[in-house]
C-alpha cells in the first residue's frame, strides 16, 4: 500500500506539488493523468524515494521511501528519460540490477529473452529509443518489484511490443500483486491498463476514482425538448460539465448516475433523448474544462 499524505514540493518559488494526498492499494494499477506541468513527474520521483517533499509524508508498506534502501530495493522506477550506465551492455545492466535488487529473478530474465529478443551483449546506448525502453521493462520485470513506477512508459514501443509489455504487467499484478503507478498522456493506454485513475492539475489531485465509476458517473446527452422554454429549469437540476447548442438539439456532458439523470429528464416531454457513455479521453477534457483549464472547442 502506498500512502501519500499532504505533500508539497517547491522548486525555487515554483510550487510543483500542493498539499497532495493519495493512496494506492496493493495489487492495483493506478493511472496518473494531468496537464503539462501538473506535477506528475515530481510526484512519481517523490513516491520512488528519489526526491524529498518539503512537507508531508510518503510511505510504502508503512515505511518512508526517501533514501530508505529497504524500500527502494522493492521499488523500480522507469523514468521518461531513461538512464543506463555509459558503455554498459544489457548483460552488464542485468548484473547491476542483480546486485541492487535482492528479489532479482535470473530465471525470469532468461525467459524474457524470448519476449524482447535483443542480443544481451549489445551496448544499450547503441539501441533505438524503443529498444532501450524494452530493455528498461526487461530489467524492471526481472527485478520482481513490489511497486513499479512508470513515467510515460509506452512512448516509443511499437504496437506489438506495447501489447506484450501490457500482458507482462497484468501477469505480475495478477500473480504476485505488484502495484503499478503509471503517468501518461495516452488516455487509451490508461483506460486499457488501469483500474484507478487520478487527474492532476496545478500540483493537486482534482479527481480520483475507479475507472469504471468515473465512466459510469459521466455521460454525454443529446436532448431536444418538446417545449424548449423548460430547458433552463431542467438543466438547473443536473451537474453540467459542458453545454453546446446545435440547432434545436442540446449536447450536454453531465456528471451523475444514469438513473438520476433519467429521472430528471423524464419530468419533461422530449423529442430526442440519447444518453451515451464517454471515453476516458472525453471525460478528461470536460473535467479539465470544468476546473477552468483552457481547451479548444472540441467537436464530438
Ligand atoms: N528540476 C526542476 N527545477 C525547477 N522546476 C521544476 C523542476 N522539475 C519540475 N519543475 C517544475 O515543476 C512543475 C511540475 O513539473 P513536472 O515535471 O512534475 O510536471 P508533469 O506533470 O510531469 O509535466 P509533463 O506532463 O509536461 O511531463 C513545472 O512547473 C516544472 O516547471
Amino acid at each position: 500500500m502506498i500512502k501519500v499524505h499532504s505533500i508539497s514540493k517547491k522548486y525555487n518559488k515554483q510550487l510543483a506539488i500542493n498539499e497532495l494526498s493519495l493512496s494506492v492499494k496493493k495489487g492495483s494499477i493506478y493511472g496518473l493523468l494531468g496537464s503539462n506541468g501538473a506535477g506528475k513527474t515530481s510526484l512519481l520521483k517523490i513516491i520512488a524515494g528519489i526526491n524529498k517533499p518539503d512537507k508531508g509524508e510518503i510511505t510504502i508498506n508503512e515505511l518512508p521511501s526517501f533514501e530508505n534502501v529497504s524500500v527502494k530495493e522493492r521499488v523500480v522506477f522507469i523514468p521518461d528519460v531513461l538512464y543506463f550506465f555509459p558503455q554498459a551492455t544489457i548483460a552488464n545492466m542485468a548484473a547491476q540490477y542483480k546486485e541492487f535488487y535482492p528479489a532479482w529473478n535470473q530465471q525470469r530474465f532468461d525467459q524474457l529473452k524470448s519476449a524482447f529478443k535483443i542480443d544481451l551483449n549489445k551496448k544499450v546506448h547503441r539501441l533505438s529509443k524503443g529498444m532501450k525502453r524494452q530493455v528498461a521493462f526487461w530489467l524492471a520485470l526481472s527485478a520482481m518489484p513490489d511497486v513499479l513506477i512508470l513515467d510515460e512508459p509506452i512512448d516509443g514501443l511499437d504496437p506489438v511490443m506495447r501489447q506484450k509489455v501490457k500482458n507482462l504487467l497484468f501477469q505480475d499484478v495478477a500473480e504476485r500483486e505488484m502495484t503499478v503507478i503509471i503517468s501518461s498522456h495516452n488516455l487509451r493506454e490508461i483506460e486499457d491498463l488501469c483500474d484507478h485513475v487520478g487527474i492532476m492539475h496545478n500540483g493537486k489531485i482534482i479527481i480520483e476514482k475507479e475507472i469504471d465509476d468515473l465512466k459510469c458517473d459521466t455521460h454525454k446527452i443529446q436532448l431536444a425538448l418538446a417545449d424548449p422554454t423548460h430547458e433552463e429549469h431542467l438543466l438547473n437540476q443536473l451537474t453540467i460539465l459542458h453545454y453546446e447548442k446545435r440547432g434545436s438539439v442540446s449536447l450536454l456532458i453531465v456528471r451523475g448516475k444514469e438513473e438520476e439523470i433519467n429521472k430528471v429528464i423524464s419530468s419533461t416531454e422530449v423529442i430526442l433523448y440519447d444518453l451515451l457513455p464517454l471515453t476516458l479521453e472525453e471525460i478528461f477534457i470536460y473535467e479539465m474544462e470544468d476546473i477552468g483549464y483552457e481547451i479548444e472547442k472540441i467537436l464530438l
